[in-house]
């Protein structure tokens, strides 16, 4: 038997790209997936192979943990789009673990501040695993699920109303009409990220290699100019009771609306589908429209809530900067970075019109680390409620308060992709 290799002598370095169908095999390993890969997924894969950013370790030649990062764009309060570096597929695989692979892995890559991004990103598996490396919960997500026959929609509901209107189309059409529709969601959406054509193809059962897609049905919403305002994919399983009752579940694999009234429309469109009993909304912001859109809002039901996009400030300066603020004020913040990285003690000033972010020696008012300035950030997390946790200090006392009366926003920021 060949002893165990020492963890030193485990090489972490970006794959070439002869190596990617090995390190395909590692991800579906790491990740629980034992079907075997074809040649037809690796080579379709290989569009989103990113030269120096796919990073494997390897033992004895054979690739035994992984990474991934890429360029993506992500929406700051206010709508600016900032340069995030996006981590996915990361894995180690079992026979490895605990030995500080992704550790090394993450080092590698969080040297991309140096490539001019402004954050990292990623949606964690677990929620112990990123914090250590200066993330924090920066959105949460709720899924709903609508007991459709107690939520009060009128059943002889036959459309929108005020001249909209709802068709079926293909998925072809979706490839179409959705990217400009999403585009426009996502330069106002805090948290919103963007979606590049391999999301489209994947998600519309463009690519024939993909045995796990499934056909849902396309909704297309359109307002009384024409103009399309909505989209709501989802599926429908077959269900039936003892005494001939359909049951079916309508599950939305995702639904995204410009404007309140589309929102709308979409939402009782699906909760009317005949045979339809129960809808599960997919992933929503926690304070989304849907329960209010129903005559019996306590016809949908929470049943799933949890944090999902971990944000990593990268460059403190140019993160406050690139946001947006309703209030007026300044704040001077003492953040405490992790291995060295992004710490410094920094002068918040900020009003409606503008925010300026620079390095200080004053006294700082509020301590916080960077995966709690992460949380913050995109206006979810309560600084009041942090220091409550003893997870921010107070060096002034108020200043807790203050920083919320800056940082957070009325909505709640919503990421509505997984990647
Ligand atoms: C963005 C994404 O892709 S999320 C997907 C993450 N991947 C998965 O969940 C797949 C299954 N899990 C794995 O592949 C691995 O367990 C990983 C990638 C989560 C961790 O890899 P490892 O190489 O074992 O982590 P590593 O040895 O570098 O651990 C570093 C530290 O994190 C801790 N840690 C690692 N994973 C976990 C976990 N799941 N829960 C709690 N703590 C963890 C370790 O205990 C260690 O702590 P220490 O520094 O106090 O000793």
């Amino acid at each position: 038997m060949t002893p165990e290799s020492r963890a030193d002598d485990i090489d972490v370095r970006p794959i070439a790209e002869s190596e990617f169908a090995d390190w395909l095999r590692a991800v579906n390993t790491g990740f629980l997936r034992a079907a075997p890969l074809t040649d037809e997924e690796v080579e379709g894969r290989r569009e989103r192979f990113v030269e120096g950013r796919n990073l494997g370790a390897f033992d004895r030649g054979r690739c035994v943990a992984t990474f991934r990062s890429f360029d993506q764009e992500l929406t700051a309060v206010g709508g600016a789009s900032v340069p995030a570096d996006a981590i996915s597929g990361v894995t180690v695989t079992a026979t490895h673990r605990r030995r500080g692979l992704l550790s090394r892995m993450m080092a590698r890559d969080l040297t991309a501040a140096e490539r001019g991004d402004v954050v990292a990103t990623l949606i964690a598996a677990e929620y112990p695993i990123y914090g250590r490396y200066g993330f924090g919960p920066a959105t949460w997500m709720a899924e709903w699920t609508v007991d459709v026959p107690r939520a009060g929609l009128d059943a002889r509901w036959a459309g929108p109303a005020e001249g909209g209107r709802i068709d079926l189309v293909e998925g072809e059409d979706v490839r179409k009409l959705g990217p400009e529709l999403h585009e426009r969601l996502r330069r106002r959406q805090p948290g919103a990220i963007d979606r590049d054509d391999m999301w489209w193809k994947l998600n519309t059962g463009a690519l024939g290699w993909d045995t796990s897609w499934k056909p849902p049905f396309y909704a297309v919403y359109r307002s009384a100019s024409g103009e399309v305002e909505g989209m709501a994919v989802y599926e429908v399983d077959d269900n039936w009771g003892d005494a001939k009752q359909p049951l079916n579940t309508a599950t939305v694999r995702w639904l995204i609306g410009v404007t309140p009234a589309a929102e709308r429309a979409l939402w009782e469109y699906v909760c009317s589908v005949d045979w339809v009993v129960k809808v599960k909304s997919g992933w929503r912001a926690p304070d989304d429209l849907l329960p209010h859109f129903l005559p019996d809002p306590r016809a949908a039901r929470i049943t799933s809530l949890a944090d999902w996009l971990w944000v990593r400030i990268l460059d403190v300066e140019r993160a406050l900067e690139a946001r947006t603020y309703e209030g007026t004020g300044t704040l001077v913040l003492e953040v405490a970075g992790v291995d060295g990285l992004t710490g410094g003690r920094y002068r918040l000033e900020a009003s409606p019109e503008g925010a300026s972010c620079t390095p200080t020696t004053e006294s700082a008012e509020l301590e916080v680390g960077l995966g709690e300035l992460g949380a913050l950030w995109l206006g979810d997390e309560s600084a009041v409620r942090l220091a409550a946790l003893g997870r921010v200090r107070e060096e002034r006392a108020g200043a807790a308060r203050k920083a919320d009366a800056l940082l957070r926003t009325s909505r709640r920021p919503w990421c509505p992709d997984m990647f």
